[in-house]
């Protein structure tokens, strides 16, 4: 909660919209933007989301749990901008978790 007494924002749905932004407006120097505009196309995306799963795995195995945590952000954006990329959003993901329950 913030001091106005409103429920934070989403930092995971505040990240997911600026992708979406990044993949409107193609900014310049973003590197969100450059995986849209890979010459590679979505392989590009696919090939970083391997390397975060094996880094992930080597901090998981290094017991290292702040890399842990800097590895896991990192693959949980490279997964947003597959979503978006495949025009899925978080509801998606929401829903499918939801349907666990
Ligand atoms: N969360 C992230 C994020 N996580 C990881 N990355 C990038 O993902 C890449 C990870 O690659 P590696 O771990 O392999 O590290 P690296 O060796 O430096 O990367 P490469 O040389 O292989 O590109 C790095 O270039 C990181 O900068 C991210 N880039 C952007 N974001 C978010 O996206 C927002 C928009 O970023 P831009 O699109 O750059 O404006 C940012 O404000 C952040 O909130």
């Amino acid at each position: 909660m913030n001091d106005g007494g409103e429920p934070a924002d989403d930092v995971v749905d505040e990240l997911f919209a600026v992708i979406e932004d990044r993949k409107a407006e193609l900014p310049e120097g973003s590197y969100t933007a450059s995986l849209f505009t890979h010459e590679k196309g979505e392989n590009a995306v696919l090939e970083k989301l391997g390397e975060e799963t094996t880094e992930v795995i080597l901090a998981a195995k290094d017991d290292a749990n702040d890399e842990l945590a800097a590895e896991s952000a990192d693959l949980v954006y490279h997964l947003l901008v597959l979503f978006s990329m495949k025009d899925m959003d978080l509801e998606d993901l929401r829903a499918e978790l939801e349907e666990r329950r």
